[in-house]
């Protein structure tokens, strides 16, 4: 009887043309329930860490705003939430750098964020990454623990290394900075997990956090969660480094001291104050001995930061090779960018155009009295000669 019913139902729906474009309808309703559906489900495995990061940047009325409004809360879902083109600075002091006095950014984490949003605009226009597109369409990938890691040194160049290995098809990366081995420890290894993109199989989770390289523990903690984990370096000159450490804290401070009565602690003798970070963090060889009691030099890879910026293809060539991926990163993705002075990439991952780092990378530093850098110079060239000889690499800053 009930069978009879719906035959007779299905054969008058067939029967009227009406009918028929409102069971079309009906179909293409269903289906469009279903795709808003999978793609909020899409959106809520993706990564939280950079969005939460920038809601903490949101201005009040924004939260606000998103808090009363169900609606715009949905669409926030809705949205690709990026993972990349997060110029963030690293300006995070690891505490044992601290001193009360000579720590002018203790106050100042991630306090350049600001900056960024140009840099956070354009990511958001991007269409979604093809290993994104291709979770999306079979929900394969999984999220893992990072397998390399860009553990230093703050200022060294270590955005643009992360930005330009992103192009490579097997890497996916978190685009902020974790903190998970030195400020976020306790959150456990399950957060720390979370907030990686899912890879697939064969592709490298990485992420990048500067501030390890000279955290105390780090060394030790990575190593408990994988002793095969690959961990990179980027160095640059200690001189001019500190002095890139010290101009972005100047953009944020205006009123600091100048960076040549910092340097010392006693100007007359000429005492170089070791214990202000923008001076310790360069002691290369001093942290490098920290990480050494875990790490064989053989998972250590450092890279130039000069380098980096005079021939990104060379030194990506070698970090490529070192994750043991096929060089496709190549001179063919770089090209020279006279305003900004620095090379960017022709096509930044999951996007067709042409992309420079934001205006946080690649400051102008003030001048810093001749004889003061001379100072400086002197103070760093035993440690820059013990660290080259510990790396078997001259990196040519003496
Ligand atoms: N391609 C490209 N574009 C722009 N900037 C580049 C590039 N390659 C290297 N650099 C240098 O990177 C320096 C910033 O280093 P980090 O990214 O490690 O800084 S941070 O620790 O994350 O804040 C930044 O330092 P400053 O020049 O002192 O601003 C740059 O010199």
């Amino acid at each position: 009887m009930e069978y009879s019913l719906v035959c007779h139902n299905l054969y008058a729906l067939s029967a009227s043309p009406v009918k028929k474009k409102l069971a079309l309808l009906g179909i293409m309703f269903l289906l469009w329930a279903y795709m808003l559906y999978s793609c909020v489900g899409y959106c809520a495995t993706m990564p939280s860490l950079v969005v939460d990061s920038y809601r903490v940047k949101e201005p009040e009325h924004a939260s606000r705003r998103t808090e009363s409004g169900g609606r715009a809360d949905l669409m926030s879902k809705l949205l690709p939430r990026p993972q990349g083109w997060v110029d963030l600075e690293s300006d995070y002091d690891e505490p044992s750098l601290r001193t009360a006095s000579r720590d002018l950014s203790a106050n100042d984490v991630d306090g350049d964020r600001g900056d960024e949003w140009e840099d956070q605009a354009r990511v958001d226009q991007r269409s979604p990454e093809p290993s994104s597109l291709s979770s999306f369409s079979n929900g394969s990938g999984s999220k893992k623990l990072p397998q390399a890691i860009i553990i230093g040194v703050k200022k060294g160049g270590t955005r643009a290394l992360l930005e330009f290995l992103r192009v490579h098809p097997d890497i996916r990366a978190v685009g902020a900075e974790p903190h998970f081995f030195d400020r976020n420890y306790d959150n456990g290894l399950e957060w720390y997990r979370d907030l990686m993109p899912k890879t697939l199989e064969g592709q490298i989770t990485m992420e990048k956090t500067p501030s390890y390289f000279v955290t105390r523990e780090a060394p030790a903690r990575i190593s408990a969660m994988s002793r095969d984990t690959k961990v990179i370096v980027v160095v640059r000159d200690p001189v001019t480094r500190a002095i890139s450490d010290y101009t972005q804290t100047l953009s944020k401070k205006p009123d600091i001291p100048s960076f040549e009565s910092l340097t010392f602690k006693n100007r007359t003798t000429g005492l170089i104050d070791t214990s202000w970070s923008a001076i310790q963090i360069g002691i290369y060889a001093k942290h490098l001995d920290n990480w050494l009691q875990y790490f064989p030099m053989e998972q250590i890879l450092f890279v130039s930061g000069e380098r980096l910026i005079s021939d990104p293809a060379g030194e990506l060539g070698r970090v490529q090779d070192f994750l043991g991926l096929k060089r496709i990163i190549t001179d063919k993705h770089f090209y020279f960018n006279q305003t900004k002075g620095f090379p960017c990439l022709k096509k930044a991952e999951g996007s067709s155009k042409p992309h420079c780092l934001g205006k946080t990378k690649g400051r102008v530093h003030p001048n810093i009295d001749p004889e003061v850098v001379q100072r400086l110079r002197d103070f760093y060239r035993p440690f820059n000669m013990k660290f080259y000889q510990m790396t078997g690499h001259n990196f040519g800053w003496d």
